[in-house]
């Protein structure tokens, strides 16, 4: 993924010029894209915005406390601070979306390893215990839950436990009472359990892109149907971040055709994005906000109405365990937070598509363990997850359909078992990628010059 570029910092608000008042119709100053250094402009394609609401309020919280985004000091640096010429094969996806879709600050990349939920995958025993199976047998059977079409609303009231829905799992909390020794981890877990899909939900054909000589896509084909769960995997610059915003309508292709729910996001992008929910790679979002009028403003500029914001809003925050940090300014969460936030925001609407680059990157393993259980939730009820991540173990686990693209195209693509083979998932990708090398030439590291 292309690091911090200096036009996409230009692209940062220098300030929230309308501060929100609570119940004032407020207008909230967008980032102005004509701030852009002229370089960057080069390279940014039209703008759509969609009109927002004129009444932006805080969406959580006491209303009487002023929000913190008017009296937080504005020291964001000047546009021209920024204004440094990109290089000339640079492009800057497309701001065409509001609030999380046109994001305004690019956060710093964070090179930790992505989350392998080491919890989760302990949890499993490695080989049935018969004494175990026998009272599992003489136990009733778990009422079935019912399925909701509404994915939002299935995550905000999945009764009984609304309140336990978040909670981690039962073994990461409740420890056996009589203590048995810990099961060997394997590295194979069984995948997640094959649902029946529905139609097509998202269809890319041919799609390509190069920056300047570089061929970050090329020819990819790619078919996606209602209620999967889609692993991406590649490894680095091999055009995954790249294939995302094109399908999300974040950066023009240069040729094929990418249609969600049939619409075609480049013919009518507009009304495409409405049934997307996108976290983009580099979290650029309006972070003079809190994390409540983020929410709120993302929920308004999607059309809904203030009780259902709220509301909604309510069952995220809980939902991503950020209550506490939910009236405080986004500038100032850490790297996971900010991802949490940016999750909930691209959530609130309640889309059928959720497209996430990366989403565990930077997330802690308990928050990983309750985002994961959001998204089954989700793709149970309907909903169709697309995501990118490293982590082989974690996508193995978690997707029932995955593609592994290398060099911008697809090489192999499918259910995990069609995919994998006989193989981990890892060993499959470690083949088809290739580049693995002996540390040789390098033993100058260990000669520890000081
Ligand atoms: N805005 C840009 N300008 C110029 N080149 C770019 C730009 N964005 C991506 N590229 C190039 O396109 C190729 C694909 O990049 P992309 O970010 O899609 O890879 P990725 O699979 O997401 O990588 P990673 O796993 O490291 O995040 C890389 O060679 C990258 O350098």
């Amino acid at each position: 993924m292309p690091g911090i570029t200096a036009a996409a910092k230009a692209e940062e608000p220098t300030s929230v010029e309308q501060p929100f008042e609570v119940g004032q119709p407020t207008e909230v100053q967008r980032p102005s894209v004509a701030q852009e250094p002229a370089a960057a402009q080069t390279a940014t394609e039209d703008v759509l915005v969609e009109t927002p609401p004129a009444e932006i309020r805080p969406a959580i919280g006491d209303p009487e406390q002023a929000p913190a985004a008017e009296e937080a000091p504005l020291d964001d640096p000047g546009v021209d601070e920024y204004a440094a010429e990109p290089p000339a094969d640079h492009e800057e996806p497309l701001l065409e979306e509001p609030a999380l879709e046109e994001p305004a600050l690019e956060e710093p990349v964070v090179e930790e390893p992505l989350l392998e939920e080491p919890l989760l995958e302990e949890s499993l025993p490695d080989e049935p215990d018969p004494e175990e199976l026998a009272t599992e047998a003489a136990q009733p059977e778990a009422p079935v839950e019912p399925t909701l079409d509404d994915p939002v609303e299935a995550l905000a009231s999945d009764a009984p436990p609304k309140a336990d829905l978040f909670t981690p799992p039962l073994d990461l909390q409740t420890p056996p009472a009589t203590p048995r020794p810990m099961p060997k981890r394997r590295p194979v877990r069984p995948e997640a359990p094959a649902r029946d899909l529905g139609d097509v939900v998202l269809s890319i054909q041919g799609l390509s892109k190069r920056f300047g000589e570089t061929v970050a896509v090329e020819d990819l084909d790619l078919e996606v149907r209602e209620g999967s769960f889609y692993g991406i995997v590649g490894p680095n610059g091999a055009g995954k971040t790249t294939t995302l915003s094109m399908i999300t309508g974040l950066l023009r292709p240069d040729a094929g055709r990418v249609t969600v729910h049939g619409i075609d996001v480049w013919g009518d992008p507009v009304r495409a994005k409405r049934t997307i929910g996108v976290l983009p790679d580099t979290l650029r979002l309006f972070d003079r906000l809190t994390g409540a009028q983020l929410l709120y403003y993302s929920g308004t500029l999607r059309g809904l109405d203030n009780e259902t914001v709220r509301a909604r809003s309510a069952d995220l925050v809980k939902a991503f365990g950020i209550e506490d940090a939910v009236d405080r300014l986004v500038t100032d969460y850490s790297a996971g937070m900010t991802k949490k936030i940016a999750l909930a925001a691209a959530m609130i609407h309640s889309p059928r598509l959720l497209v996430l680059d990366e989403p565990f990157e930077s997330v802690d393993p308990v928050s990983a363990a309750n985002l994961n259980e959001i998204l089954q939730k989700y793709v149970e009820a309907g909903g169709t997850v697309v995501l990118s991540s490293h982590g082989m173990d974690f996508i193995q686990r978690v997707c029932d359909h995955v593609a592994i693209i290398v060099a911008g195209r697809v090489l192999s693509a499918g259910t995990m078992d069609e995919v994998r083979g006989e193989n981990t998932l890892e060993e499959r990708f470690v083949e088809l990628a290739g580049g693995r090398k002996a540390a040789e030439g390098m033993e100058w590291l260990h000669s520890f010059t000081d």
